[in-house]
């Protein structure tokens, strides 16, 4: 039956309150629906929505008007629900029931829907179905549901890990009862440890978390502006007195600048190593690598690498030598005396990626599939290659989205290919020249001289960067922060600061409750 749309949709949720009332006294002994007429199209829309369905429904509380469903496991339906929320309540029959388990205990319930927006929940002997809108559904499995329980004693309220032995969930669990009510979807559980067992799932956590269907957007969604070369006309930037107020906004505007844009600069920063190092670690704490923690270079060679040279670099992203390349780079250029040159260059490597997606897709996908080896062996004490020593692709893909996640690209620290099957040799270059090209397109390249008292900061899984060839005495120091400090301070702040991510009201954030057990990146 398709689904009701417009006027018909408010017919359609009519027929579909009256779902629990008309299924529950028409079902016959043998717990077969009655069809024919409107129930025997209710029943079609409910067979749709629960296409295995194989339930008895539960008693209607006349009381509260809810709708109680048994899964047809032994026990009667109408045991008692601990209620969770204010509006409703679960004592269904003098049946024994569970003791009730308290909200504190189960974890405040994020949000309250009003009782006329609640929606329909559905238990087949495999799953719950949540009807969001006559358009709109999930379905869970009873064992993801046991699985994802969160009250205290399946999910640490502190340190947020899991406790429950998912190990010794019955495969073929089915709920006593399941309920929608406001504040989410409640389920009790037979239990092998106690009489009961009573969860709670709020409806936002439901539906950032629903995978069947498949959802489209990611849970924790991140807008991406590509850009070329005409970024010059309004660079992102925050000021230095923002990125160190206490309040940490500003910090927020710098990392989100960065999470946008692929970078930002901030400006009025006092020229010295020391204030350039404590601003970085407003991020989170310093990678140290073969070049040191906080670094300062300049043209001696005094490591093994180009970088400490007066060449020119192309388009690289660092670290291709090492598994897991750093998220940020901090660039602050401190001085350059009796010389010129030495301008910054940055391109956007996701923007780059969709071009070559949209104009040569064979080798978007050539440069997708093909792992690159790389290696830092200019110190004699040390001989870096990512593991395994292949190497990675050069643009790196989510798992699960397929989106683009990270490029790496270093051509002057690659290795031997040593690897490449002979057939996809010569389209292997072809396919770099092609990248090459539009790396180094006009269109696409954004140059910078950089001046004392601005910093860069560079997201180096998507941000290429380079310089120009150089002379006199050019003085740099910055910083190397991991992908992963980079992440977790972002996602911190966007707790902080990102209404879309907190998951608490006003009055309970300010209680300083801390993070919620409810956080949709949990
Ligand atoms: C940043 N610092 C000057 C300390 C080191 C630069 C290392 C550059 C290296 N070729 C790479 O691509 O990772
Ligand atoms: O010297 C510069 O401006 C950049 C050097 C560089 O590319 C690097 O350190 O990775």
């Amino acid at each position: 039956m398709p689904f009701a749309t417009g006027l018909q949709a408010t017919r359609w949720l009519t027929i579909s309150r009256t779902l629990g009332f008309v299924l529950t006294s028409h079902l016959d002994a043998t717990r077969r629906p009655i069809t024919g007429g409107l129930l025997g199209r209710t029943q079609a829309f409910a067979k749709a929505v629960c296409p295995r369905r194989r339930f008895s429904m539960g008693k209607i509380c006349p009381r509260y008007h809810q709708r109680f469903i048994t899964t047809g496991a032994s026990s009667p339906c109408g045991e008692h629900l601990s209620s969770q929320t204010k509006n409703t309540s679960r004592t269904l029959s003098s049946a024994a029931a569970p003791e009730p388990v308290s909200s504190d205990q189960l974890g405040f319930v994020p949000d309250q829907r009003p009782k006329d927006d609640v929606p329909i929940a559905n238990a087949d002997d495999r799953k719950v179905s949540i009807l969001w809108s006559p358009q709109n559904w999930s379905r869970f499995h009873h064992i993801w549901l046991r699985d994802h329980c969160r009250c205290p004693s399946c999910f640490h309220p502190v340190t947020k890990q899991r406790l429950v032995n998912t190990f010794e969930i019955p495969p073929n669990i089915k709920p006593h009862h399941v309920q929608a009510s406001a504040g989410g979807l409640e389920i009790v559980w037979p239990s092998s440890t106690t009489e009961y067992h009573s969860s709670i799932y709020p409806w936002s956590w439901l539906k950032a978390h629903t995978y069947d269907p498949p959802q489209k957007h990611p849970v924790i969604p991140c807008e991406k502006a590509l850009w070329g070369a005409k970024i010059a006309k309004s660079p992102p930037t925050v000021t230095y007195a923002e990125a160190m107020d206490d309040s940490d906004y500003g910090l927020f505007k710098w990392l989100s600048n960065i999470d946008r844009f692929g970078f930002c600069f901030i400006s009025g920063v006092p020229a010295t190593p020391e204030a350039t190092e404590e601003l970085s670690e407003r991020i989170g704490f310093i990678r140290e690598t073969q070049y040191g923690k906080f670094w300062e270079f300049t043209a001696d060679l005094s490591k093994g690498d180009t970088a400490y040279t007066t060449m020119a670099l192309g388009a690289h992203t660092d670290n291709t030598y090492f598994t897991d390349p750093c998220g940020l780079q901090l660039f602050h250029l401190l001085s350059h005396i009796d010389g010129s040159g030495g301008a910054t260059l940055l391109v956007d490597g996701f923007y780059i990626a969709s071009l070559l997606k949209e104009l040569d897709p064979d080798s978007y996908e050539i440069l997708s599939r093909i792992p690159i080896p790389a290696h830092a062996a200019g110190e004699p004490i040390a001989l870096y290659k990512p593991s395994p020593p292949c190497g990675y692709p050069t643009l790196g893909h989510d798992a699960l989205s397929g989106e683009l996640a990270q490029v790496r690209w270093n051509n002057d620290d690659r290795s031997a290919m040593s690897h490449l099957d002979p057939s996809l040799v010569e389209k292997w270059y072809d396919a770099i020249k092609t990248w090459h090209n539009l790396l180094t397109s006009p269109d696409s390249e954004y140059w910078v001289q950089l001046t004392a008292g601005t910093v860069l900061s560079v997201d180096n899984h998507r941000v290429l960067h380079g310089r120009s060839a150089f002379d006199g005495k050019r003085r740099v120091c910055g910083a190397y922060i991991g992908v992963d400090e980079y992440r977790s301070k972002m996602l911190v702040l966007q707790e902080k600061f990102d209404a879309q991510f907190q998951v608490r009201t006003a009055d309970q954030q300010t209680a300083g409750v801390g993070r919620s057990i409810w956080s949709r990146a949990l």
